[in-house]
């Protein structure tokens, strides 16, 4: 799904933040990608994105090469990432419905109302349909981004510090909705520097650990 060959990035007039960074994300797969703050998480999934560009190394995504597909390539590619941030805008005047819809309404698709209904649902969201984001909570506001995040039905859902500001209960319960989506066939990265959710979750998925180190992106041992 994301195979990455020697890739090396620094940001102009910056230090080299990630080099020699080889993996591949196979489909179906879930990892967790942690580091203490600042070692490039972030950056590690704009590189996925293709809203960066390795300054060395070889990115690929869905089985073509990042570097050959043009800007519009670029876009149709990211149609197939949902990304998941830890402070998700919401547009305020909006109630939560057509928030979680407005993927569809930009991209003029026209929206089933019953698969809303139903992604609401899935989320724990029916009951606030009509509310507007400031009335929520974090931790619905993150489901609620969580629900925009998969409406166009991404093959790869990549969530950049997704539990950051939420308490422990909260964030059991978005990553346990990451583990659904991820059995139902989605891949799955989630970038936390929490180890204590890692553990937490760990007995529900199948789970690999990627840990950013001195520019290195490596697997975990099981000691986590
Ligand atoms: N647009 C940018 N231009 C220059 N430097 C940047 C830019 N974005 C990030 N950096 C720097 O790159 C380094 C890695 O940032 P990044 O956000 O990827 O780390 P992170 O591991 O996600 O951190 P955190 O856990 O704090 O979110 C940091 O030193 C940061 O200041």
């Amino acid at each position: 799904m994301i195979e990455m060959q020697d890739v090396g990035f620094g940001y102009r007039g910056g230090d080299q933040l990630l080099s020699h960074v080889s993996l591949v994300l196979q489909p179906g797969s879930f990892h967790f990608l942690t580091g203490p703050s600042g070692a490039g998480k972030t950056t590690f999934l704009r590189l996925c994105t293709g809203e960066l560009t390795p300054s060395g190394g070889r990115i690929g995504a869905f089985g073509r090469d990042m570097a050959e597909l043009s800007r519009d390539g670029i876009a149709l590619l990211r149609r197939r990432i949902g990304v998941l941030h830890q402070d998700t805008q919401f547009l305020d005047h909006l109630p939560l419905v057509e928030n979680v819809a407005l993927p569809l309404t930009v991209s003029d698709r026209p929206i089933d109302m019953p698969a809303l209904r139903g992604l609401l649902a899935w989320v724990g969201l029916t009951a606030h349909a009509r509310a507007l984001p400031p009335s929520l909570s974090g931790g619905e506001r993150q489901r609620a981004a969580l629900a925009r995040a998969v409406i166009l039905s991404p093959d790869l859902v990549l969530a950049d510090e997704p539990t950051g500001n939420l308490d422990e209960e909260m964030s059991m319960r978005l990553l346990e909705l990451l583990v659904e989506l991820n059995r139902s066939g989605k891949t799955v990265l989630v970038a936390t520097h929490d180890l204590n959710l890692i553990r937490a979750i760990k007995p529900q998925v199948q789970a690999r650990v990627l840990r950013i180190s001195g520019g290195r992106v490596q697997l975990a041992g099981a000691d986590l």
